[in-house]
């Protein structure tokens, strides 16, 4: 480990900035050690990817003050952030899919021989650099060909290219599969032990917990806690971020399933093979699995989105097999998909058109038009009830944090309480007390009689929710466990492929 050099390596001062209608940061202080991992928590728009933004010069401050190692900088673009030794992974990869992991690593840096790209020295140089800090991935690979755990570290090897001595990653677990997380956490700690920094922006208590060294916790766009990892708990960091006590991992009660609303029979589609499922009224079926073993395949075949090659999936009695999306909306079927940008919201339209979006035929429209009375009626509820974050309805949904986001996007689909909800991934980015929010806003949706078919990365959250948990692994599903059997060492060793025994639930 070299010698800890005696400037911070990140050090603000009284960083204010302010959006119309809200202080995102009020006198922020922030001292980053060299060598540190350094953590930064706080509820969704306490106001952290703001002042990280403003480290990384994507936005200005109002007022405050910028040092990096020790001398004063004020950046007006990434670039000046960069070449002062700072490195952003966003959460939302900047790469090119078309080129390969060499030519993404030494982008707009390229080695260059008589004005021309070197090709075989960028080669060289991505793989020496992956070589030295562990992060195996092909040079010759095309990005786009990549899964997203080997896309994050040529993101991180672009940096460490670029001479980055501070890393700032933007909850970069939100993501990776467990293992995944774990080498990474593995890959910075070894960052750290050389003497880079890293700023990390995360919900998750765990990894904090074991992967970092000081944690900051904001709240409202104020700093209220700067803690020891090591002296301090999960308990104390929920509670600075929330202002109260905050009930972790919570195990709810079954529910009482009533009659079978979604059937489905062999399903297959590319990515799922011959899937049979049943989800009742009253009942919460989890779906755990690894990252990229069919989840997400089987339920965009579900909301109309793929075609099935076969099977039959019948919707309250309703043969639904070849409906189209809409058709099945209109037969009684809510999603929330995994990517909120991409699928789930229009990020110009207001927060409020954006929560009344797909309500055209609910009780909030008259004549299939939308008063606007209503849809500003109909956004102050659900703003009150999942706590979204926000100074007025009427501004853009991309003014919200990510966190608020989803909020939104689970609020809008729980309001058309639709028999059945399919749901992906319903507390990423969320903080922990919107999580428990989302969690018992699930639970009552369930003991209303709904059906809901959940699909997370969490495990946690699939104990916590559900009632009986299916396995899928490689596309197929190759266990079902009741709640009271779906313990954490079952359920992983199911999701590693280690059965194969197959129980048919008991409908
Ligand atoms: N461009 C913008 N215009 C208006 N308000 C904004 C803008 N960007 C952020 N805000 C507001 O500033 C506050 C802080 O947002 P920020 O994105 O920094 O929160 P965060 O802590 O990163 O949240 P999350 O955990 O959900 O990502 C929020 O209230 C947000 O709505």
């Amino acid at each position: 480990m070299t010698p800890p050099r005696a400037e911070p390596a990140v050090e603000l001062r009284g960083i204010t900035k302010r959006f119309p209608g809200t202080l995102a940061n009020d006198r922020v202080d922030l001292t980053v050690r060299p060598g540190e991992i350094h953590a930064l928590m706080g509820e969704n728009g306490a106001g952290k990817s703001t002042l990280m933004s403003i480290l990384y010069g994507m936005e200005v401050p109002d007022a405050g003050t910028i040092r990096i190692d020790g001398r004063d900088v004020s950046f007006g673009s990434p670039s000046g952030a960069m070449a002062a030794g700072l490195g952003m992974v966003h959460q939302s990869f900047k790469l090119f899919d078309s080129l390969t992991v060499a030519e993404n690593v030494v982008y707009a840096a390229e080695p260059r021989r008589f004005g021309l790209v070197n090709r075989a020295a960028a080669r060289r140089r991505a793989g020496a650099l992956a070589e030295e800090h562990g992060l195996a991935v092909d040079p010759d690979a095309r990005v786009g060909d990549l899964p997203v755990g080997l896309r994050q570290r040529v993101e991180i090897l672009k940096l460490l290219h670029r001479g980055a001595r501070t890393l700032i990653l933007d909850e970069p677990t939100a993501v990776l599969t467990p293992s995944e997380a774990d080498t990474l956490f593995t890959v910075l700690k070894s960052l750290a032990a050389q003497g880079r920094t890293v700023i990390l922006v995360t919900h998750k208590l765990r990894e904090v917990l074991e992967g970092s060294d000081k944690v900051t916790v904001l709240r409202d766009g104020r700093v209220v806690a700067r803690l020891v990892t090591a002296e301090t708990s999960a308990d104390a960091i929920a509670a600075a971020m929330t202002g109260r006590a905050v009930e972790l991992d919570r195990i709810h009660a079954a529910g009482t399933p009533g009659d079978v609303v979604l059937d489905v029979s062999g399903l297959t589609t590319p990515g799922v093979h011959e899937a049979d499922l049943t989800v009742r009224a009253g009942e919460i079926v989890g779906i755990a699995g690894v990252a990229g073993n069919g989840q997400s395949e089987l339920i965009e075949a579900l909301a109309g989105l793929r075609p099935l090659e076969a099977g039959h999936v019948t919707l309250k009695g309703q043969d639904i097999t070849h409906a189209s999306a809409t058709e099945r909306r209109l037969k009684g079927l809510a999603y929330v998909p995994e990517d909120r940008h991409a699928v789930g919201t229009a990020p110009a339209a207001s927060v409020a058109d954006n929560l009344a979006m797909g309500h055209h035929r609910t009780s909030l429209s008259h004549r299939g038009l939308l008063p606007p009375t209503s849809v500003r009626a109909h956004a102050r509820r659900l703003v009150e009830r999942f706590g979204i974050k926000t100074s007025s309805p009427d501004v853009p949904a991309s003014a919200l944090s990510g966190g608020n986001l989803q909020k939104l996007l689970i609020g809008r689909e729980l309001a058309h309480e639709a028999p059945l909800l399919l749901v992906e991934q319903p507390t990423r980015g969320v903080d922990i007390g919107a999580i428990q929010n989302i969690h018992d806003q699930l639970i009552a949706y369930r003991d209303a009689g709904h059906a809901v078919l959940l699909v997370s990365a969490e495990l946690s959250e699939i104990r916590g929710l559900a009632d009986r948990v299916l396995v899928m692994y490689e596309g197929r599903i190759t266990a079902t466990y009741d709640k009271n059997e779906a313990d954490e060492r079952t359920l992983g060793l199911a999701m590693a492929g280690g059965t194969n025994e197959r129980r048919e639930a008991a409908d």
